[in-house]
């Protein structure tokens, strides 16, 4: 049986629109929600990135801010340009577009920008918070993928969800977010032995290793939902998954797409989280 195809950019697009009208009514108070995004040197896919999150931003009525600066800015320069972000207060929400050059620290970017602005939810503060069950600002990505299976309406407690990668930014905190919801988790990696024994037992299977075609139909159960967290280029240069999308969504009975899947919700969720902090400054 072919899979269900899980349409993250028609989820996405109801998801904005519920947005848009809470920006439209925060705005009757006075605030319109501002996003501040600092983009460093001129990596091609981080542009793309960014013009996105931008295009993003105006459609949904909320202000939004480009800071780019050189790829040889130093650290002290790129710290004090969002100190000044931090104390403004037209801007809701900070982003620093990763990953940073070489030169410059990333936990060190990362911890200078205020918990409070920090809509990518990657600051220790926010993921302590998660890790805590408390309100938090939670990271885009793995927050978009927990709004996908809801709105299908799939159910998390009980499951065995199987994590493949163990980044900052997406494995590790989408695991957490299962076992908040009452998942069994499993994280594997790249020195995890025999891969396979352990995706064929998920009922929940993401993918967030970074290599095109990794999972293939013997990885996966009969029936399993299937997440790909993948964004890769192949020898065409077109975009793909993790997964390998024809094989496998022959078996699995959900699966999302790349494109379309969960790409579209990580930006949704950069939105929702921008809106969330400029409402959280009318209750002070
Ligand atoms: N501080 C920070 N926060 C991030 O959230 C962050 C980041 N740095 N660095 C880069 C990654 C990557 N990322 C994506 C967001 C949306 C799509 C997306 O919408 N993709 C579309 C396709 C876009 C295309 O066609 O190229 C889709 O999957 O349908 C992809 C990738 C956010 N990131």
């Amino acid at each position: 049986m072919a899979a269900i195809i899980i349409d993250g950019k028609e989820i996405a697009a109801k998801k904005k629109v519920e947005i848009a009208s809470e920006v439209q009514k925060l705005k009757e108070f006075g605030v319109t929600p501002g996003l501040a995004v600092i983009l460093v040197g001129n990596n091609h896919a981080s542009r793309t990135y960014v013009t996105n999150k931008e295009k993003t931003c105006r459609e949904l009525g909320m202000h939004s801010v480009l800071i780019e600066l050189p790829e040889m800015v130093t650290q002290e320069e790129l710290l004090t340009k969002i100190e000044e972000l931090n104390g403004d207060p037209a801007i809701h929400g900070i982003l620093v577009q990763l990953p940073l050059p070489k030169h410059i620290d990333e936990t060190r970017v990362i911890e200078s920008i205020s918990p409070l602005k920090d809509v990518d939810g990657f600051h220790p503060i926010n993921i302590g918070r998660m890790m805590t069950g408390q309100d938090a600002f939670l990271p885009c990505t793995p927050y978009g993928i927990m709004v996908l299976l809801e709105e299908m309406g799939i159910s998390v407690a009980g499951k065995h969800v199987v994590v493949v990668g163990r980044s900052n930014i997406v494995g590790k905190p989408v695991g957490q977010l299962f076992l908040n919801q009452h998942a069994t988790v499993t994280y594997c990696h790249s020195k995890t032995v025999d891969l396979q024994y352990h995706t064929s037992q998920a009922d929940i299977l993401v993918a967030a290793v970074g290599v095109a075609n990794f999972i293939n139909a013997d990885h996966v159960k009969e029936g399993a939902v299937v997440i790909d967290v993948g964004i890769n280029r192949n020898e065409a240069g077109k975009l793909c998954g993790d997964v390998a999308f024809d094989e496998v969504s022959q078996k699995a009975g959900y699966i999302t797409p790349v494109p379309k899947g969960v790409g579209p919700m990580t930006i949704t969720m950069l939105m929702y989280n921008t809106l969330k902090s400029a409402k959280n400054t009318l209750r002070f």
